[in-house]
Formats: structure tokens, C-alpha cells, sequence
């Protein structure tokens, strides 16, 4: 059961409820007067996306769909690093159980954060790489911090991005500049990442990054819900259905691949690296 600690309540102006998980990887933070949500990543250093991570990412994003959530903004406790992407080590000689249950917690987690009814903005503060960029990718709409990275460099690290994580940047930077992109597994500074629409604006620091993000949730959440979400959910549901519907036949391309020695020594080479860094 998704048990929550109500951590804190202050009385200012802005009455702001936060709670946490009862792991901690995820800080919730709610107005209470807006119900504007803050879901804040907190699995120091980088947010790699393990298991733990991605359920408590689930469940935070069951609980706000419960609760009729208005507006959500995804961001980061980490100074550097939005997200790291897919923990390396749940990818690096798993058991067969072990990879499955991971893999498959992360379709519940993306299923969720792709579909809400509500708008969503992630306000990226730090590096974006792999599944980093999906998470960013699969809000609505994108803030970065200057001189950062983000993008999908799966191919740079001997891995192939899925066929969903493909499909959520051709469904935002188009058809050519996908392909490019993925087949370079190219990292895009934020300026970049502006230019070719992986982002939607820059923010000259955190406080900023923060303003903008209210600012965009301010402007949706003043449309019609219903009408706003059935245009959101009508332009997401072929990318949705595709997965949904080949949920089974994507795990068992995971399973058959992530074990290949391959694909086994290219995440030992890049483990190694990162740690020697
Ligand atoms: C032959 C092919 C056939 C087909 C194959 C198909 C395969 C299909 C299956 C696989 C599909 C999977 C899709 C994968 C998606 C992913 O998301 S993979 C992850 C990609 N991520 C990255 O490349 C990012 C790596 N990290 C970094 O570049 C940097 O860490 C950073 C994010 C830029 C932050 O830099 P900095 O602040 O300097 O921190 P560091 O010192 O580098 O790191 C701190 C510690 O964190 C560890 N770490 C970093 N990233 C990860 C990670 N993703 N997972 C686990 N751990 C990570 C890093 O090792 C450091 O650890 P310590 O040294 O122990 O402190």
C-alpha cells in the first residue's frame, strides 16, 4: 500500500502540503490552494531509474490521478542531474526475474506519466540522458537550465533505444531529426535542444526554471480539463496503444537482448568508465 508521511504543513500565503514517499526517492510537494504538484526525484547522485525509483514514481503518479491532480511539474533534487536514465546495474547480469520485473515497472511508470489528463511540465535542472530524455519527453512541455545535455545516446553506449522511447522524439522533433538523433545517439546541449524543439524554452537558473514552469501549468490549467485532455490523451494514444498492446513482445525484446554478451560487455565498459571518471 502507497503509504504516505505528511511531513510538513506551512501556513503562508500559498498553503503548500509536502509529503514523501516512505522511501524517500520521490518528494511530493502539493499547493493547497492551486493543488499545483511538485514530484521532485530524490535517488542521489544522479537518479539512475532502478526499480525502487520507478515504482515510487508510479505510485506518486497513482496517487495524483486519485486525488484529480490539476498540474504537475517533474523535476530533480540533484544539483547536476535530472535523471542518469535506466539504472546501468538493473541492466548489468540481472536474473531473468529480475529483469523482467524492472522492465516491466517501467512501462507501468512511462504508461502513467505519458497519459495524465493533466498538463505536465518537467523542469529539467540538470543533465537528461536516455531515460532521462523520455521521462522529460513525456511531459508536455520542457524546460532546460543552460549547459546541460540531454538526448538519446543509447546507440553511443552499444545499446538500442525502444522502439516507445523512438517514437516519443519523433513525436517531437519529427521524423528526420529523430533519425539522425538516434542513429548518432547524439547529446544535445539545452541551447541545442531549444533549437531543434527537444525543449521548449531555457531557464536562466533553478528559481526561474520554477516560474516558468507555474507559468505554463497557470496557462493550461485555465483551459477546459475535459475538452484539454481528451486533445492530449486523442494525439498520445497511437504511441500509447503501441506499447500497450505489445507490452509482452517488448519485455521479451528486453529479455533477449539485455543478455546478449554484447550488450553485457558494452555495460561493463560504460560502468567501468563512469566509476574510473
Ligand atoms: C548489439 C545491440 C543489439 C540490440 C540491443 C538492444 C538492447 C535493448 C535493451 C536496452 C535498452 C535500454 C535503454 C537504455 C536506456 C538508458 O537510460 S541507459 C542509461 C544511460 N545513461 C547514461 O548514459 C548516463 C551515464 N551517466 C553520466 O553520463 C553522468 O553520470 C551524468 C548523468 C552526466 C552525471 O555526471 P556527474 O554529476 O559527473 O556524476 P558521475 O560522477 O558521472 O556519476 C555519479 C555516480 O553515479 C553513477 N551513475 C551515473 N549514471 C548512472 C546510471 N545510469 N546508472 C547507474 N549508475 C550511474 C556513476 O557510476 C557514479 O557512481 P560512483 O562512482 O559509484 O559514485
Amino acid at each position: 500500500m502507497f503509504v504516505l508521511r505528511q511531513c510538513l504543513t506551512l501556513g503562508t500565503k500559498s498553503s503548500i502540503r509536502n509529503f514523501s514517499a516512505t522511501t524517500n526517492l520521490v518528494n511530493l510537494t502539493i499547493n493547497e490552494d492551486t493543488g499545483v504538484a511538485i514530484m521532485e526525484l530524490n535517488k542521489p547522485p544522479v537518479n539512475s531509474l532502478n526499480y525502487e525509483l520507478l515504482e515510487a514514481m508510479h505510485r506518486t503518479l497513482v496517487k495524483l490521478e486519485n486525488e484529480k491532480c490539476p498540474g504537475m511539474i517533474l523535476t530533480s533534487s540533484s544539483r547536476s542531474t535530472f535523471s542518469a536514465g535506466l539504472d546501468l546495474l538493473e541492466m548489468y547480469k540481472p536474473t531473468v526475474d529480475k529483469a523482467r520485473r524492472f522492465w516491466s515497472m517501467l512501462q507501468n511508470t512511462w504508461i502513467k506519466l505519458y497519459s495524465t489528463p493533466y498538463p505536465t511540465v518537467a523542469a529539467i535542472n540538470g543533465h537528461s540522458p536516455a531515460g532521462g530524455c523520455l521521462l522529460a519527453m513525456s511531459c508536455e512541455h520542457r524546460i532546460m537550465v543552460p549547459d546541460k545535455m540531454i538526448g538519446l545516446n543509447e546507440t553511443q553506449l552499444g545499446i538500442v533505444a525502444p522502439q516507445w522511447f523512438q517514437d516519443c522524439m519523433r513525436n517531437i522533433i519529427g521524423e528526420r531529426q529523430a533519425e539522425k538523433a538516434l542513429i548518432a545517439g547524439r547529446m544535445f546541449t539545452s541551447e541545442e535542444a531549444l533549437k531543434i524543439g527537444l525543449v521548449d524554452e531555457l531557464a536562466t537558473d533553478k528559481e526561474d526554471l520554477m516560474q516558468k514552469a507555474h507559468d505554463f501549468l497557470d496557462e493550461q490549467m485555465g483551459l477546459p480539463p475535459l475538452a484539454r485532455s481528451v486533445v492530449k490523451v486523442g494525439f498520445r494514444k497511437d504511441t500509447l496503444s503501441k506499447l500497450i498492446n505489445g507490452r509482452e513482445a517488448d519485455i521479451k525484446m528486453f529479455l533477449d537482448n539485455v543478455f546478449q554478451p554484447k550488450v553485457q560487455e558494452s555495460l561493463e565498459n560504460y560502468i567501468q568508465m563512469l566509476k574510473k571518471k
